[in-house]
């Protein structure tokens, strides 16, 4: 019997990262092949235009799974009833910038989108967000949704624990699909700390420890990690546009292991509330910044 289909909210899908998430997720790429869903599309009023455009480009591909498209700069009708929430609008930042220099212009959006959410989601609804800072704009969401469980609040690190698959495999010359078990401690900023103490490959004779193959302690406390910390900024370098399509697929994979698991023996890495699980300490309320009003 065919599934029932799922509500999936797209924020700023009108943006680069949208442009190329929403497609993804309607092949099934996020959800699974077997999986129908209903995409909610929400933008600002300037953005009106182009995201109609992507609703006819949505249409026009004809995909199987798509089962209905939501396009609204109206926060109430976008959040309304959906299952996955995926929160990508804000402004992203320029060269030159850190992620935490966008703050006072993103953080304002998630105070406002999280009440949407709270009132309109539907129960159990995941939220993954993706705008940067990502981990703030995460824990604001948390504060003014205090009614979505804290374990269904998310944000990516995926992005980056993919790019240090992708490391590993350069250097190794093996395939990325044989790499995993990397750890990303941390924000999803240049202070995060990519870890491989648990990482493998697999070869013809078995899984063998990253650190053994690498046999190179400098590299791998060193250019290692700092390429890992700055792989946006050398995106937003070279393109002069931060990353899209890495950031949409890995969004994909972050919500695709939430919701189908991931294989025995795997594990990946995502941005979640800290309950003081793995010796990190826990949050605390007294941590809040303190607000004038
Ligand atoms: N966490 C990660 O790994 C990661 C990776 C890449 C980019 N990002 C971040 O994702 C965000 C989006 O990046 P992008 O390249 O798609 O940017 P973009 O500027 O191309 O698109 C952002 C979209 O958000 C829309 N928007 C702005 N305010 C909004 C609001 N209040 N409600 C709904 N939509 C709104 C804009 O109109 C625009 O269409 C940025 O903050 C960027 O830094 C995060
Ligand atoms: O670096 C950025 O600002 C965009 C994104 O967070 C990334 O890591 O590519």
């Amino acid at each position: 019997m065919a599934k029932d289909p799922v509500r999936v909210l797209v924020t700023g899908a009108a943006g680069q990262i949208g442009y190329a998430l929403v497609p993804m997720i309607a092949r099934g790429i996020m959800l699974g092949p077997d999986q129908p869903v209903i995409l909610h599309m929400l933008d600002i009023p300037p953005a009106a235009e182009s995201l109609s455009g992507v609703k006819m480009e949505l249409i026009d591909a004809a995909f199987p799974l798509l089962k209905g498209v939501v396009a609204t700069t109206d926060v109430i009708e976008a959040c309304t009833g959906v299952n996955v929430a995926v929160m990508v609008g804000g402004f992203p930042r320029k060269e030159g910038m850190e992620r935490k220099d966008v703050m006072s212009k993103n953080v304002s959006i998630y105070k406002s989108q999280a009440s949407a959410l709270e009132k309109h989601a539907a129960a159990n609804c995941k939220v993954l967000v993706v705008a940067n800072p990502a981990n703030t704009n995460a824990l604001i969401l948390k504060e003014f949704a205090p009614s979505i469980p804290e374990k269904n609040i998310t944000c990516l690190t995926r992005l980056d624990h993919n790019r240090a698959l992708g490391q590993i495999s350069e250097r190794l010359n093996v395939q990325v699909s044989d790499v995993k078990n990397v750890i990303i401690w941390g924000n999803h900023s240049s202070t995060q700390y990519p870890d491989v103490s648990h990482a493998t490959v697999k070869t013809s004779s078995g899984e063998k420890a990253v650190r053994e193959l690498v046999c190179d302690d400098d590299w791998l406390r060193g250019e290692f990690i700092s390429t890992v910390q700055q792989r946006g900024a050398a995106i937003i370098k070279a393109r002069k546009l931060s990353s899209a399509l890495s950031a949409a697929s890995s969004a994909c994979d972050h919500i695709r292991d939430w919701v189908l698991g991931t294989p025995e023996g795997t594990f990946v890495s995502m941005g979640v509330y800290s309950d003081g699980s793995y010796d990190v300490p826990a949050w605390r309320v007294d941590y809040r910044p303190r607000t004038s009003n």
